[in-house]
């Protein structure tokens, strides 16, 4: 009877297992009850991280050009004006939430932030997120490193519009809460040269009920030169 409940436990265990791993079950779970039984949390180490664990990944770093830093010093000003603030950026989205409630324990899931997954500074995203609460506005100050290439020289179009994405997406949780996009519409001007710093301006355009549609442009450090135009689709969840 022992052994019988032991076969019938591991063998419903490898079924949940199986289950898990279905796409489309997956969908349907995180459907019905939302993100967290999406996560393979089975997978996930979970610890307890005191505040001063928290590297802010977005304060200026020796890869970071001249020009880089003058965008940053320009933002800096106009944050110490008040109209702009400086957001903190951390290497795993959890992060930013505990930090958010400081009160509340929750926990580090051992994931990564897209954005921030390379260990060695300059080779990646490198990027400061300022955000301008009453006009509803992010600006994205950007230098893509080597590792982000797509055309010979060139940024990835995907690198892009993930560093859209992450501009509309901080703007939307500062403006809505939790959302999620929806839906991103790109188009590419013109080409950003691999090292070269640009800015990312992003801006709410309107809220309808649950959906927050904002747009967005790249320019060149000195906004001469338009890289990329976008809108962007946000869902309250
Ligand atoms: C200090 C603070 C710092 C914060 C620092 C944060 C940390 C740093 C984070 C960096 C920020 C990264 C930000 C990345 C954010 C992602 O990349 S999220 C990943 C990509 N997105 C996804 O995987 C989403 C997948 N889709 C879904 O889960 C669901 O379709 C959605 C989007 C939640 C919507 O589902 P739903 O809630 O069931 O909504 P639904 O009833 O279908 O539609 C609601 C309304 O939206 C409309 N709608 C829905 N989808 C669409 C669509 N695709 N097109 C047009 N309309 C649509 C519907 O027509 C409907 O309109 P109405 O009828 O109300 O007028």
């Amino acid at each position: 009877m022992f052994k019988f409940s032991v076969r019938l436990i591991k063998g419903l265990m490898q079924v949940t297992a199986w289950l898990q791993e279905q796409p489309v079950l997956t969908n349907l779970l995180y459907r019905i009850s939302g993100p967290a039984s999406y996560l393979p949390s089975r997978d996930l180490t979970v610890t307890w991280p005191r505040a001063e664990e928290h590297k802010d990944f977005s304060l200026p770093n020796s890869s970071w050009s001249q020009s880089m830093r003058n965008l940053y010093n320009k933002y800096m000003e106009l944050s110490q004006q008040g109209s702009w603030i400086r957001l903190p950026s951390y290497n795993a989205t959890v992060t930013h939430f505990t930090e958010q409630c400081p009160n509340s324990a929750k926990p580090q899931v051992t994931t990564r932030l897209f954005t921030r997954n390379l260990d060695v500074e300059g080779l990646g995203f490198e990027y400061v997120v300022f955000y301008n609460q009453a006009e509803q506005r992010t600006v994205c100050i950007f230098q893509a490193g080597p590792y982000l290439e797509g055309s010979h020289g060139l940024i990835h179009g995907g690198a892009i519009a993930t560093i859209i994405d992450s501009t509309a997406g901080i703007c939307a949780i500062c403006t809505a809460g939790k959302v999620m996009t929806a839906n991103l519409n790109i188009n590419y001007r013109s080409p950003i040269v691999l090292g070269s710093t640009a800015e990312v301006q992003c801006r709410v355009d309107k809220i309808e009920d649950r959906k927050i549609f904002l747009s967005a442009e790249i320019r060149n450090v000195d906004g001469q030169v338009l890289h990329t135009e976008a809108t962007i689709l946000f869902v309250q969840v």
